[in-house]
C-alpha cells in the first residue's frame, strides 16, 4: 500500500498497487424506503434533503448515490451517527435489503443479478457477518455455534468440530467449547461470534457495530483482537461503527456517512489531517492528531545549519512514536525512504503539533520564547 501525502488531492482514492481489482465495488447505490421509492431516482426529488423528501413523498432516502471500492485484505470502516444509513448500506451489500438503485459487485459479479439460489450460496460461502447482538443460538454449545455455518454447508460433524475448535482457540476461548452462550460474558460471546464468522473462511467479513454493546475495556480488547486477526488473516472487511476512535484504530480507510451520503473516504490520516468539510472537521476536532498523523505530514527540508546525524525513521511512522527519539538528542529525526532523505522533523515541529492538539497556550508560549 502506498502512503498518502498531504498534497494528495484525491483523498479517498485507493492507495493500492495499480492493477489490483477491488473485492467489492459499490456503484451509485441508493436505498429508498417507502411506497413510491422506485420513482424518486432520476427526478428532482433525488437532490432534495431527506426531510423534504419524506414530507413530500413519504419516502426515506437511507442511502444516496454511494460509490466506493474495497480492496483485498483491506479493513474498510463506514462511520456515521445514528440514522446516517450505515446499517442499510451494509445490508445492501448482501441484499439482506434490496437496493433501490445502483450496483454492488463482489469480485466483479453483480449481486443484484444473482438468482436466489446463487445468492444463498454466495452468503454461505463468501460472506460472514458479525452482529452487535451476537446472534448466537442459545441452546447450542459454543462449539456447535461456531460450527454452525459449516453445518449448513453440509460438512461432517468431526470435520466441522475440528475446524471450530481451531477457531475457538484462535479467539482465546479454548476450554469453553461445551458451554452455552448464556454462560459467557458479552465480550466472550462476541469472540464466539468472531470465531463463527471466521470458521467458514469467508472472502469478506462484514461487521455491523459488533462492539457497541460492550463495556469500554472489553471493547478495547475486542478491537485489539480484530487488529491481531486482521494482521494474521488479512480478510477483506467492512466494519460499521458510530465511534470515531474505533474507526481510526481499525480502518485502513474510513468512509464518513451523513444523511445517507458519503462525505469523505480516506485513510485515518487523511480524514484527520485533511477533513473534507466542516462536518468532518468538527467530527475529528477532538482527535489528538499526533496519534494519527505520520511524520510525512510534519517533515520539512533541513535547515542549512541543522545536524543530519539524528535517528532515522520511515515516513509512515506515527508522530507520537518519534517523541522518545527526539528526547534522546538534539538533532532532528531524519525521515528516509529507500535510503533517501525525504525531510526532517525536529523537537519544535512535534511540540507545535502537540500544542495545536491541546490548544495549549502555555506550550505555544514556550515555543515562542
Ligand atoms: N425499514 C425501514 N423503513 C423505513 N425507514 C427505514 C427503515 N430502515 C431504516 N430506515 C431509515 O433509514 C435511515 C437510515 O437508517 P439506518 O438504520 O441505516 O442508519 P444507521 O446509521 O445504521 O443508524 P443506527 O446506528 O442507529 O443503526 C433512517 O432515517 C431510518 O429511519
Amino acid at each position: 500500500m502506498n502512503s498518502p501525502t498531504p498534497e494528495n488531492e484525491n483523498a479517498g482514492e485507493p492507495h493500492y498497487e495499480a492493477g489490483v481489482e477491488p473485492k467489492i465495488s459499490v456503484r451509485n447505490l441508493w436505498k429508498i424506503f417507502g411506497k413510491n421509492a422506485g420513482s424518486i431516482i432520476g427526478t428532482d426529488y433525488e437532490r432534495l434533503d431527506q426531510e423534504t423528501v419524506l414530507e413530500k413523498t413519504g419516502c426515506t432516502i437511507a442511502v444516496r448515490d454511494v460509490s466506493f471500492d474495497v480492496y483485498p485484505g483491506e479493513t474498510f470502516v463506514v462511520m456515521g451517527l445514528s440514522g446516517s444509513g450505515k446499517s442499510t448500506l451494509i445490508r445492501c451489500l448482501t441484499r439482506l435489503i434490496e437496493p433501490t438503485g445502483g450496483e454492488v459487485l463482489l469480485e466483479g459479479q453483480d449481486i443484484e443479478k444473482l438468482p436466489q439460489q446463487e445468492l444463498r450460496e454466495l452468503r454461505r460461502h463468501k460472506l460472514a457477518m458479525v452482529f452487535q447482538h451476537f446472534g448466537l443460538l442459545p441452546n447450542r454449545r459454543i462449539i456447535d455455534n461456531v460450527a454452525y455455518g459449516l453445518e449448513i454447508r453440509g460438512m461432517s460433524r468431526s470435520a466441522r468440530h475440528a475446524r471450530a475448535a481451531e477457531m475457538i482457540e484462535m479467539v482465546g476461548l479454548s476450554g469453553y467449547e461445551n458451554h452455552k452462550p448464556g454462560q459467557l460474558s458479552g465480550g466472550m460471546q462476541q469472540r464466539v461470534g468472531l470465531a463463527r464468522a471466521l470458521a467458514v473462511d469467508p472472502e469478506v467479513l462484514l461487521f455491523d457495530e459488533p462492539f457497541s454493546a460492550l463495556d469500554p475495556l472489553i471493547r478495547r480488547d475486542m478491537q485489539d483482537e480484530v487488529l491481531r486477526l486482521q494482521r494474521e488473516l488479512r480478510k477483506t472487511s467492512v466494519f460499521i461503527t458510530h465511534d470515531l476512535s474505533e474507526a481510526l484504530k481499525l480502518g485502513d480507510r474510513i468512509a464518513i456517512m451523513r444523511h445517507g451520503e458519503l462525505v469523505q473516504v480516506g485513510t485515518p490520516e487523511e480524514v484527520v489531517g485533511k477533513p473534507a468539510d466542516d462536518y468532518v472537521r468538527d467530527f475529528v476536532s477532538d482527535v489528538a492528531r499526533t496519534t494519527v498523523l505520520t511524520v510525512r505530514w510534519l517533515m520539512r527540508p533541513a535547515e542549512p545549519d541543522e545536524p543530519l546525524d539524528g535517528p532515522q525513521t520511515a515516513p509512515g511512522t506515527i508522530v507520537s512514536e518519534i517523541v522518545p527519539m527526539l528526547a534522546e538528542g538534539t538533532a532532528p529525526v531524519r525521515v528516509t525512504e529507500n535510503g533517501r532523505l525525504l525531510g526532517v522533523v525536529g523537537r519544535r515541529d512535534v511540540l507545535r503539533a502537540i500544542a495545536e492538539d491541546q490548544s495549549d497556550a502555555a506550550v505555544g508560549a514556550a515555543l515562542e520564547a
